[in-house]
């Protein structure tokens, strides 16, 4: 594992029944930067992101062999508890999906479950600190209570990023978290991704490549559940090693 690195993942194998879905994963993801995963359809992008937060236990025929470290504590140690795990390692989703809430419940359910406030004080200085995070503070903080399902989709997804760091976690996973937002909405999630990296560790599954160069700081291309190859993003699109990641960049696969 390098010095800089959050999570270090060796050897990483997922399989779904029989059908292995990814291969002998070995990457390192540096603390405080924005790592994005990507490649073309099916490569497992989102199997592997699901690994982080052992997300894919939920998946009965999901098995993972290997090892995923988090700061040197292995995440799959039969002693690890997995609600404080996906505490420490959030998720925000490909669709915004904000519980048919207040938009002030959905941001303090997660500090309420964990027991981070100790008073209405406290957890409104978490509500404000969240929300203002996540960009979205001088939009709603006259309405705090009316549902966050009322918002537009890119102040739903907002909403979900503030929910997610609200507990203060150590890394925030992104599953193409702009694919269902417009343009616009899509450019604030991204400058917000710039700036969240200061608290947080981020890792980002992407189709836009584009998106990619714009987020990320490093890059991981996967093709057909390998691991192709990782590094600076600057390197991966200017001169990536691997013929796969050339193809892929050039719009040749995928
Ligand atoms: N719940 C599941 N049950 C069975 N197979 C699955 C499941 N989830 C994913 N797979 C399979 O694992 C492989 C990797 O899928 P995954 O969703 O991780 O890829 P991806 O790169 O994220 O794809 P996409 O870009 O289309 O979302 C695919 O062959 C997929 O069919």
């Amino acid at each position: 594992m390098s010095k800089t690195a959050i999570i270090s993942a060796n050897d990483v194998d997922v399989f779904y029944g029989e059908k292995q879905a990814l291969n002998k994963i070995n990457l390192d993801i540096p603390e405080n930067k924005v790592t994005s995963l990507i490649g073309p359809s099916g490569c497992g992008k989102s199997t592997f992101l699901r690994s982080i937060n052992r997300m894919n236990d939920l998946v009965d025929i999901c098995r993972v062999e290997g090892s995923i470290t988090i700061k040197g504590q292995d995440i799959y140690a039969p002693e690890v508890d997995v609600v404080a795990l996906r505490a420490k390692v959030g998720m925000v989703f490909q669709k915004p999906n904000p519980f048919p809430k207040s938009i002030y419940e959905n941001v303090a359910y997660g500090p309420k479950i964990h027991g981070l406030a100790k008073s209405k004080t406290d957890m409104d200085e978490i509500v404000e600190w969240s929300l203002i995070k996540a960009g979205l503070w001088k939009e709603v903080k006259d309405r705090l209570d009316q549902p966050g399902t009322g918002l537009s989709g890119g102040q739903q997804q907002r909403l979900c990023i503030a929910r997610t760091i609200a507990v203060k976690p150590q890394v925030v996973l992104m599953d193409e978290p702009c694919s269902a937002l417009d343009p616009i909405a899509t450019a604030i999630i991204e400058e917000l991704i710039d700036e969240l990296r200061s608290n947080f560790t981020i890792v980002i599954v992407t189709h836009s490549m584009q998106q990619a160069a714009r987020v990320s700081q490093r890059t991981a291309f996967f093709h057909l559940g390998e691991l192709v190859e990782s590094g600076p993003t600057k390197s991966i699109f200017t001169s990536p090693e691997d013929e796969r990641t050339q193809n892929y960049i050039m719009g040749r696969i995928g």
